[in-house]
């Protein structure tokens, strides 16, 4: 009830394996740690588990559902999706306030008017950004624009959030603002996280649990300090120590 579990995972593109997972288990109320060169797999990885794309084969278990993927029915893997949240590399903004933006979600939930209108505020003070309520959001910087998309799936509570580097364009007063925020709702709201970065100090700070995706395989998986203190595999001891790997 309280993993999500990914099982027999098979992902090839143009007859090339992207993704091989045997099994991988991620507790709830945990922040998980992503790492690995370019082309690893990692995108790849959230994308399934956001049900954004298809496996040959495989299937997940999301706290206590479990679906087979290659044949998810379109009902059952949006009742899945509303419970995550995603937030990409670069957000993109709706032509619509800021307001409206983080309000989305809610209104496909079918929210009252008085409950929106509370939780959106929530959200924007959870990222600093209740001043901007009214602004339209295609003008905001890229680090506002950025707090406004995490806010934007904070909004509606989801039980998994999945960030794919998402400070990776940021400053580093928009990244100490994101950090913080992901740990508060990760304490408060027991909200598990998985974040992929290339950001190794960052992934050192905030995970609980680091994994590493080498080839499309997770070959090491760990507790944060044991990680990156006591990598197993060398193709990890080379990339935790900046060496060129490939
Ligand atoms: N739809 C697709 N068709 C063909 N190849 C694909 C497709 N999607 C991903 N790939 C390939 O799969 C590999 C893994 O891609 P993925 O984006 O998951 O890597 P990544 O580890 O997230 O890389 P990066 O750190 O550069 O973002 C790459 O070589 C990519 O070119």
């Amino acid at each position: 009830m309280n993993r999500l579990e990914l099982q027999n995972i098979a992902v090839r593109h143009d007859g090339r394996t992207i993704l091989d997972v045997d099994h991988i288990s991620f507790e709830r109320g945990k922040m998980y740690g992503i790492v690995g060169p370019s082309g690893a797999g990692k995108s790849t990885l959230l994308r399934v588990i956001n049900l954004l794309e298809k496996p040959e084969r495989g299937s997940l278990g999301f706290f206590g559902t479990q679906v087979e993927l290659a044949s998810l029915t379109h009902a059952k893997g949006l009742s899945i999706q509303r419970q995550m949240g995603y937030v990409a590399q670069k957000p993109s903004m709706f032509h619509a306030s800021v307001f409206d933006n983080v309000a989305l979600g809610l209104r496909y939930r079918k929210l009252d008017q008085s409950q929106i209108h509370a939780l959106v505020h929530e959200a924007l003070q959870y990222v600093e950004l209740s001043h901007l309520a009214n602004q339209r959001a295609n003008t905001l910087s890229g680090g506002e624009a950025q707090r406004i998309a995490l806010a934007r799936t904070l909004v509606y509570e989801p039980a998994l959030l999945l960030l794919d580097e998402p400070t990776a364009s940021l400053d580093p007063a928009n990244i100490k603002i994101f950090e913080r925020v992901i740990q508060m709702i990760n304490q408060k709201k027991k909200t598990t996280i998985l974040m992929i970065t290339h950001n190794l100090p960052q992934a050192r700070r905030l995970a609980h649990v680091c994994l590493f995706l080498f080839h499309g395989r997770i070959v090491e998986y760990s507790e944060t300090e044991t990680f990156f203190t006591r990598p197993a595999c060398h193709e990890l001891q080379d990339f935790v120590s900046g060496r060129m790997i490939c």
